[in-house]
């Protein structure tokens, strides 16, 4: 279980992230929502304790996520990998670094991608480096997989492969939290949306609660989180 309790971040003076409380169950696939801005990076960092905060407690399983590290795995756009490093290298560095680190699943993953195994990391296009990154980040055996943007530089199909792997892929054990912005793609995939907007939380809602009233994904979020469709007079006197 995934608790935040009351976290407040601050980046010097600007207020990013006002009182989150957030529990996230084991087993659990929530997309983090949100127009540019509202804080999704932010809090996918205090999960993954990578930047302090100045108020409230992350927990973990009860502990702080630098002292779980092994359980959690990230996959983001900045990447993890050593670019020096060829696929092959890689895959064995994390092997001694994770102990649950799942070489046939990494190995899997790299032909499902059609990376080139003897390449180096460093002359792998965007795509091919986000590929790499999803491969890693899903074999790290991590029970908490936290993923900011993964759709970002992949193709179409690449796209509609990455989904179908989730979809088939996980174990009832691992838990996903994702941040992303390609809401279609993800409407049937997550159990859980939660909403943010300006640094606060304001809807939490279950997948099938938002069918059952009949509404999709991007219907909701634009009623929650409001569109300004004059913007566009506005700024351009037109
Ligand atoms: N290192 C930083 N230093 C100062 N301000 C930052 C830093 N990182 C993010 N911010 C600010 O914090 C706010 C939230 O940023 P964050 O990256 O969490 O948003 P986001 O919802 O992930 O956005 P996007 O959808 O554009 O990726 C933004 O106003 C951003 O300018």
């Amino acid at each position: 279980m995934i608790e935040l309790k009351n976290v407040r971040k601050y980046y010097k003076r600007k207020l990013v992230l006002s009182s989150i409380n957030l529990t996230i169950n084991k087993g659990e696939i929530v997309g983090v929502l949100g127009k540019n801005g509202c804080g999704k990076t932010t809090l996918l960092k205090c999960i993954m304790g990578l930047t302090q905060i100045q108020e409230g407690e992350v927990l973990i399983e009860g502990k702080k996520p630098q002292d779980v590290y092994e359980k959690l795995s990230f996959i983001t756009e900045e990447g993890s990998y050593f670019p020096n490093m060829t696929v092959d290298e890689y895959g064995q560095f994390l092997q001694l670094f994770y102990e649950k680190f799942d070489c046939e699943r990494y190995r899997r993953l790299i032909d499902y991608f059609t990376l080139s195994r003897g390449s180096k990391i460093k002359n792998f296009s965007k795509g091919e480096k986000s590929k790499l990154e999803v491969a890693a980040g899903f074999s790290k055996g991590a029970d908490y997989i936290v993923m900011d943007e993964p759709f970002l530089g992949k193709d179409m199909f690449t796209r509609k492969d990455f989904l179908k792997l989730m979809a088939t892929q996980l174990k009832e054990t691992e838990t996903v939290i994702i941040a992303t912005h390609q809401i279609n793609e993800i409407e049937h995939f997550i159990d859980r949306g939660v909403l943010l907007n300006k640094g606060n939380i304001v809807k939490d809602i279950q997948m099938e609660e938002l069918h059952n009233i009949g509404k999709d994904l991007p219907q909701f979020i634009q009623e929650v989180t409001g569109y300004d469709k004059d913007k566009y007079k506005r700024v351009f006197k037109v």
